[in-house]
């Protein structure tokens, strides 16, 4: 079907009823399960009414402001922008993080990693832990709320994701200060100066068809590529991490689910030990952890 730009069309800049535009997003988006979890997500987004709310009252008028949103997200979304992007906000852990192009959307399975992170990291821990490619700051966040004496440190090539997660930070954790540099990695870091690493580095291989479809051609290519076999940044990131992790200090990594081997390998090259993988809610294998020698 041809998808007409609201902007474009001032006659469709009318007020109506929620069922009336649920009825216009599912001719533009489909009505398939994906397709109704991306409309409801828009119209609680965009118009402030609860999922509870949409059901209970469907014939509840929007106003003309929240119905010419409502369709120019619809429209968005039919383009194939991303629901988060178009909201300009995701959830993860128990905070809403607003999100841009400049960030990657962050996604459910990182939550495990710091789900691991916190069971290492008892509650009085005065420790220093890095969020290394932080994005919108999601894992240095959550650690900041989670864990209030430990100093936080997050570093990311992106100015433009840095911005978003500053802004991140002093809406959700406001009282706890994050040390955030723009940089390659750890390269700003002093020797032997963590007691842990988390990263979600980008993984996949530059020549993966996914790249270039779906919601994936919307995000930051520097989030999400990382040379032939996908591992060019873990190997830069591991070299890294030996150099500014006390002894004993720990290494925890997100990575794609066929790439735990790889991982452990590369790891062990560069002399981390204990190491341990943990698997997703499908059960696939997408995080590994391990153990810098000597204490
Ligand atoms: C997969 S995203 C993860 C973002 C965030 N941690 C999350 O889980 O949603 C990878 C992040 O690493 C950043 N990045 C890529 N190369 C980097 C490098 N050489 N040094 C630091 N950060 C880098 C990207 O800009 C991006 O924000």
């Amino acid at each position: 079907m041809a998808v007409t730009d609201p902007r474009k069309d001032p006659a469709r800049n009318v007020p109506a009823t929620l069922a009336s535009l649920l009825d216009e997003g599912r001719a533009l988006l489909g009505t398939d399960a994906d397709a109704m979890i991306d409309l409801r997500q828009l119209v609680t987004g965009i118009s402030g009414i609860d999922r509870a709310r949409q059901i209970i009252d469907p014939e509840q008028s929007l106003s003309e402001a929240a119905a010419t949103r409502l369709r120019r997200a619809f429209y968005d979304r039919a383009k194939g922008i991303p629901v988060a992007y178009i909201l300009g906000a995701r959830g993860f852990w128990r905070h809403d993080f607003r999100v841009t192009p400049d960030t990657l959307i962050p996604r459910p399975e990182t939550e495990i990693l710091l789900e691991w992170a916190l069971e290492l990291l008892s509650v009085d821990d005065q420790v220093t832990v890095a969020d290394l490619g932080t994005g919108s700051g999601i894992l240095a966040v959550c650690l900041a709320v989670e864990r209030p004496r430990a100093m936080i440190l997050a570093s990311d090539l992106s100015a433009g994701a840095l911005k978003v997660a500053r802004e991140n930070q002093q809406t959700i954790v406001p009282s706890h200060p994050i040390h955030w540099f723009q940089g390659n990695w750890a390269d700003c870091l002093a020797d032997e100066c963590l007691d842990m690493i988390v990263s979600n580095p980008p993984y996949i291989p530059d020549d993966d068809p996914h790249l270039s479809t779906g919601d994936l051609r919307y995000e930051p290519r520097t989030a999400l590529a990382a040379g032939l076999d996908g591992l060019d940044d873990y190997r830069v990131l591991f070299a890294e991490a030996v150099r500014v992790l006390k002894p004993g200090g720990h290494i925890l990594v997100e990575h794609g689910f066929d790439q735990s081997a790889a991982i452990m390998a590369l790891l062990t090259q560069v002399g981390f030990t204990s190491l341990i993988t943990r698997s997703d809610y499908a059960g696939l294998p997408r995080t590994t952890g391990g153990h810098k020698p000597g204490r």
